[in-house]
């Protein structure tokens, strides 16, 4: 195990704080320092930057963001175990770390971090992580309060956000991510990294919003990719019909062919789609 600062290893302060992995909670720690800091280092440069991390449990990238010199991070975590261990972090490193104890999907961005954008930086809790996405992709106004996102997901769930048209994994969250950011894995992460170790291999994201996404309402777009993905192998003129709108019209006006399917509409297609349907549900 690498050492990133003079703090204690991680898996001393996992045992002290009796940090006992929970499933509920989604917890699969990162034990080696030198990996942390790879994850970190994806967030570079971080000097006059505030960093929104979520999940920090006993810290291991907390760590890495404020010794690659991270101006402030804001750690969000459901877990109060973990509390105790990040007091610690905070003072080792004073008034550069903010500890909120809560859910990050009830989180307030905007308020925890004031006018400047911030970094978001994660190894996410499976079990939250998509929708934690989804939350930040369709966040308003936009461009959001981040200025890139540097997460980590479950190989597949990260093959799932940067999917092109034709690829196996394409599909709803590849057309909001590909909507709004550039989106592109970095690296892999074996399961032997994690205690316990997942089933799966886990991959870091990093995810740059787009300062002018083609203009679009983001729950239509959510509404309309989820009805067409929702029965993926039908044809449009069948899928959309959950739309409650006039299903030719729809399509007819975004100019896209009845008999196509969800995976061979590329992301300006279902921006089209959403737009049309907007105009649509408002006559
Ligand atoms: C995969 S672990 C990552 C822990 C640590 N960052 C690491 O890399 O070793 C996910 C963390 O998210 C926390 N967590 C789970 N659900 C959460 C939620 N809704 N809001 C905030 N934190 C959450 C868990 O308690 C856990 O500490």
């Amino acid at each position: 195990m690498g050492s990133i600062d003079d703090l204690p290893p991680l898996r001393d302060v996992i045992r002290k704080h009796e940090l006992r992995p929970k499933k509920s909670l989604g917890q699969n720690f990162l034990h080696d320092l030198n990996l942390t800091a790879r994850i970190a280092r994806a967030a570079e440069p971080l000097e006059s930057v505030t960093v929104i991390e979520v999940g920090p449990g006993p810290g291991g990238l907390t760590r890495a963001l404020l010794s690659l010199g991270a101006r402030r991070v804001v750690a969000i975590e459901r877990d109060e175990r973990a509390i105790g261990a990040l007091q610690e972090i905070s003072d080792h490193y004073p008034g550069r770390l903010e500890i909120v104890s809560g859910d990050a999907l009830e989180a307030d961005y905007n308020a925890l971090i004031g006018p400047e954008r911030c970094r978001i930086v994660a190894n996410l809790p499976y079990n939250v992580g998509t929708a934690l996405l989804i939350q930040w992709l369709t966040a308003e106004p936009w461009p959001p309060f981040y200025d890139r996102m540097v997460l980590m997901f479950q190989r597949e769930v990260a093959e799932r956000i940067v999917a092109r048209v034709g690829d196996d994994a394409y599909g709803r969250l590849a057309v909001l991510a590909g909507w709004r950011t550039d989106a592109k894995i970095l690296f892999d992460v074996a399961p032997s990294a994690f205690v316990p170790p997942p089933s799966i291999t886990s991959s870091v994201v990093r995810l740059e919003p787009r300062d002018t996404p083609i203009p679009c309402d983001a729950n239509a777009l959510q509404r309309v990719t989820e009805a067409a993905f929702g029965q993926r192998r039908k044809m449009l003129r069948q899928s959309l019909k959950s739309l409650a709108v006039d299903t030719a019209a729809l399509l007819g006006a975004a100019g896209i062919e009845p008999t196509a399917r969800a995976e061979e509409i590329d992301v300006p297609g279902f921006v089209a789609l959403a737009q049309e349907y907007v105009k649509l549900k408002n006559q």
